[in-house]
């Protein structure tokens, strides 16, 4: 698939940023996994990686790459995550595949988070991707009728749960004209753990390719 193409040619320019020696931080989905299977070739020049989600420890594992606890690893130079969609300032809808609250926590110690996707998921306005919410479980009615209050339809992902054991809402129809206010807004329902919004803390630097080039955008 040509999406496939466009992921691969992403995920490899990011090998440029890893730095010998480092603990690698690592996100999850499609795009990442290319990032993974490349970051193999790298194995014996780094010290490991820490992982956002079961998933990517597994693949990160079988490839013989060591995974950390984030708790021991103090600094971390580098976290390499994918995107549902991604603005011109490098503001992101995550989650898609429910790891958001795990990757927001790496890309908040990560000193330079870079965003690999394929050009398909440039948007210039955020908000048609609908926008991931992890929950707690018993909170999950309450959250969902303050998220109504707030103009968007919550829809319950059916049988899923997070790493965290956690529910995921998904929310449709949201005006996200101000990324960051509602960043904060949908983080302030009690019971929510943390929503996909990446836009307090966007990307440093995204890496987008069409599957023939490979576009830095950057400050
Ligand atoms: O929870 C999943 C992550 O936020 C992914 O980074 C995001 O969904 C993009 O995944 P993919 O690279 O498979 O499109």
């Amino acid at each position: 698939m040509s999406s496939d193409n466009a992921k691969k040619m992403a995920a490899e320019a990011a090998l440029e940023y890893v730095k010998p020696g480092s603990v690698v931080g690592v996100g999850t989905g499609s795009t990442v996994n290319f990032f993974i299977d490349a970051l193999a070739s790298m194995k014996h020049d780094i010290d490991g990686a820490v992982s956002s989600s079961e998933a990517s420890t597994e693949r990160l594992r079988q490839h013989g790459i060591a995974v950390f606890d984030l708790n021991g690893v103090p600094e971390l130079e580098l976290y390499v995550d994918g995107a549902d969609e991604i603005n011109r300032h490098r503001q992101m809808i995550k989650g898609g595949g429910g790891a958001l609250t795990r990757e927001k926590i790496v890309a908040a110690v990560a000193k330079t988070f870079i965003c690999i996707a394929d050009d398909s998921k440039q948007v210039t306005a955020l908000g048609d991707f609908p926008l991931p919410v992890e929950v707690i479980p018993m909170a999950r009615s309450y959250v969902a009728r303050q998220i109504v209050k707030l103009g968007g339809d919550p829809v319950l992902r059916e049988n899923f749960k997070t790493d965290n054991g956690n529910v995921i809402l998904d929310i449709y129809n949201l005006n996200i004209g101000k990324p960051i206010e509602l960043e904060e807004k949908l983080n302030q329902i009690t019971g929510v753990v943390t929503n996909g919004l990446f836009a307090a803390r966007s990307a440093d630097i995204a890496l987008i390719s069409d599957g023939k080039t490979v576009t830095t955008l950057k400050n």
